[in-house]
């Protein structure tokens, strides 16, 4: 079975983080094992707490994964601060990963800061160059590339820009776009720029989501598909779990990882 590994902070409300990602790792047939790199104490209002672990604690459970079950593909959320993500870089290059996907964590929805200011710069410095895949949402993308992203072409520009600091491929996604109707990503591997299109769909429920495409990708790689087929399946396996999701809790209620397979199964 292939595995998949996320290094990532864990959501006590299930639906974003560490939990999003094993459900996804899980629904696409992927053995999912985590390295925590703090606990929120989170639900659908928002982010109540954030407990860092000692960066140490995150370095062995990486190991303990790497020296004895090994990885086909890693996937990193949260990661907090710059002395964590100094040492996940180190442990990448230790065991030679290089199926890696980053999604760049910054903000959570409500606002709460699950990055530190002064950790954006360890960030570029130490983990885009050894990512093949970068997730930033558009604000994140603005922060990593100094630059204002207001169109397509801009969206194109800062594409360029981050593969310039050392990432393989990017897809900056739409989810935060003032677009009423769409929600389109655009894919660029530093040659061409796809773009992918879905209906903006209409509802609250969408905490995760950035989390459980990141993850469908790395389990859709874990499986040794090219990076663009492992981005249009995440975008499916999204659309779905959107289309799909939850009203729980009193906030912005999770999306239904459980969706995508169900359309599948209904396919057959
Ligand atoms: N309302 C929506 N309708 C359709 N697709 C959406 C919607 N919101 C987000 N998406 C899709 O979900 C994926 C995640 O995008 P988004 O920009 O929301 O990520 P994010 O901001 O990192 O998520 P999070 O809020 O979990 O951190 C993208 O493929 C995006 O196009
Ligand atoms: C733990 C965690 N990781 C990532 C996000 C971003 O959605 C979140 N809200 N919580």
């Amino acid at each position: 079975m292939r595995k998949a590994l996320t290094i990532a902070g864990s959501d006590s409300g299930g639906g974003a983080g560490i939990q999003a990602d094993i459900k996804t790792f899980q629904e696409l047939d992927v053995f999912g094992m985590s390295a925590i790199t703090a606990v929120t104490a989170q639900n659908t209002l928002g982010v109540q707490a954030v407990y860092p672990m000692a960066a140490e604690a995150v370095e062995n459970q990486i190991k303990s994964v790497g020296v004895d079950i090994g990885a086909d593909a890693i996937k990193m959320g949260m990661l907090f601060n710059a002395e964590i993500i100094s040492i996940v870089a180190k442990q990448i290059r230790r065991f030679n990963w290089s199926k890696v996907v980053l999604d760049p964590v910054m903000i959570a929805k409500g606002g709460a800061p699950l990055l530190q200011q002064e950790a954006v710069h360890a960030l570029k410095q130490f983990l885009l160059p050894l990512s093949a895949v970068l997730t930033p949402n558009i604000p994140e993308a603005q922060v990593l590339t100094g630059m204002t992203i207001r169109n397509l072409e801009d969206k194109k520009e800062a594409a360029k820009r981050l593969l310039d600091l050392g990432v393989k491929n990017v897809v900056i996604k739409g989810g935060h776009e003032e677009n009423p109707n769409e929600s389109n990503d655009i894919f660029y591997d530093g040659k061409s720029f796809s773009v992918l299109h879905s209906p903006r769909l209409l509802t609250k429920n969408t905490h995760g989501t950035g989390c459980t495409f990141s993850a469908a990708i790395t389990a859709e790689m874990a499986k040794g598909l090219p990076v663009l087929d492992a981005v249009l399946i995440a975008k499916e396996f999204i659309q779905a779990a959107i289309e799909d999701g939850l009203e729980l809790g009193k906030g912005h209620g999770p999306t239904n990882h459980g969706a995508y397979k169900k359309k599948q199964v209904q396919v057959l």
